[in-house]
């Protein structure tokens, strides 16, 4: 059994007792009555039709106290506080682990970042289940995860299809060649390339140029993973990235305002004005 196997039956087994608690019908209605989600997909520098590319590096910054491939990484006792850091420094959308068991994270913690910052908030979690795609919505979310390597092609349209119905986007994320395609098959406008492997957890910074180059130029594509520096930031801005999404060096920061800054600025001056 892979380690990404292994999460989701923790996670499947945690949304079983939320079900419990707060039925279909009662997630769905919650869903529908929150204040209208914010455009994600704009935030991070997405463009229509033939204009010019935004010049933009965007960053994600991301709410993670432990990880699977790292163990603790951060206590983060205000999750609201490190946020209003990141959006200071100038992140365009805020990701929140809401991934309990190897994550450390919770609905809390998002909401508690929500009430906190007004930029897009992606909810970070393995999505299986559309309810949790309502629940994401419910407590207001603007952005969900979709992990192409977790769900068939079935799947994936239809969980896209619940999240724009709800005014919402889904980030798409792939980790090879084959995930890349069935991505933009699916008609994903935000593509994730994760370095690291979520069957093994290594990271391999190198798969990022060769999978982003499939990539159609209207899509926004995210660099997931492995960022430890201002170098792997101009890396993937260099690369084709339009975002990047980073969180062990963030969490691990003792500045993460000033960090997060940084990256936007060098990233921004890498981005090259065509793709
Ligand atoms: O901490 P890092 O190496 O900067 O990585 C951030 C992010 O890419 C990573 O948390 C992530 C990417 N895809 C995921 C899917 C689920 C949980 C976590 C992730």
């Amino acid at each position: 059994m892979s380690v990404l196997d292994d999460i989701i039956g923790g996670v499947r087994e945690d949304l079983a007792a939320r079900r419990v608690a707060v039925p279909d019908a009662d997630i769905q209605a919650a869903a529908r009555a929150a204040a209208p989600a914010r455009n994600a997909w704009a935030a991070l520098g997405g463009v229509t039709g033939d204009v010019q590319r935004d010049t933009r590096l965007h960053v994600i910054s991301e709410v993670k106290r432990k990880s699977p491939s790292k163990g603790a990484l951060a206590e983060i006792p205000a999750p609201a506080e490190l946020a209003r850091r990141y959006a200071d420094g100038g992140a365009s959308v805020i990701s929140v682990l809401t991934e309990q068991r190897r994550f450390g994270g919770s609905l809390e913690d998002f909401d508690a970042v929500r009430s906190a910052v007004d930029v897009p908030l992606l909810r970070k979690d393995f999505m299986v289940e559309d309810y949790q795609i309502f629940e994401a919505r419910a407590h207001g979310a603007d952005l969900i995860l979709l992990i192409v390597a977790a769900l068939s092609d079935e799947d994936l349209r239809r969980m896209l299809a619940v999240a724009r119905e709800l005014g919402m986007e889904a980030l798409v994320e792939a980790h090879t060649e084959e995930e890349i395609d069935r991505a933009v098959a699916i008609g994903a406008t935000i593509i994730g390339v994760n370095v690291r492997n979520l069957k093994t957890l290594d990271v391999d910074r190198g798969t990022f140029a060769r999978l982003a180059s499939r990539i159609p130029s209207d899509v926004v594509i995210v660099a997931e993973s492995g960022v430890r520096s201002v170098e792997d930031v101009v890396d993937f801005a260099t690369q084709g990235a339009d975002a990047i999404l980073v969180g062990e060096a963030l969490v691990k920061d003792a500045m993460p305002r000033d960090t997060v800054a940084a990256f936007v600025s060098a990233g921004s001056a890498a981005k090259p004005a065509r793709r």
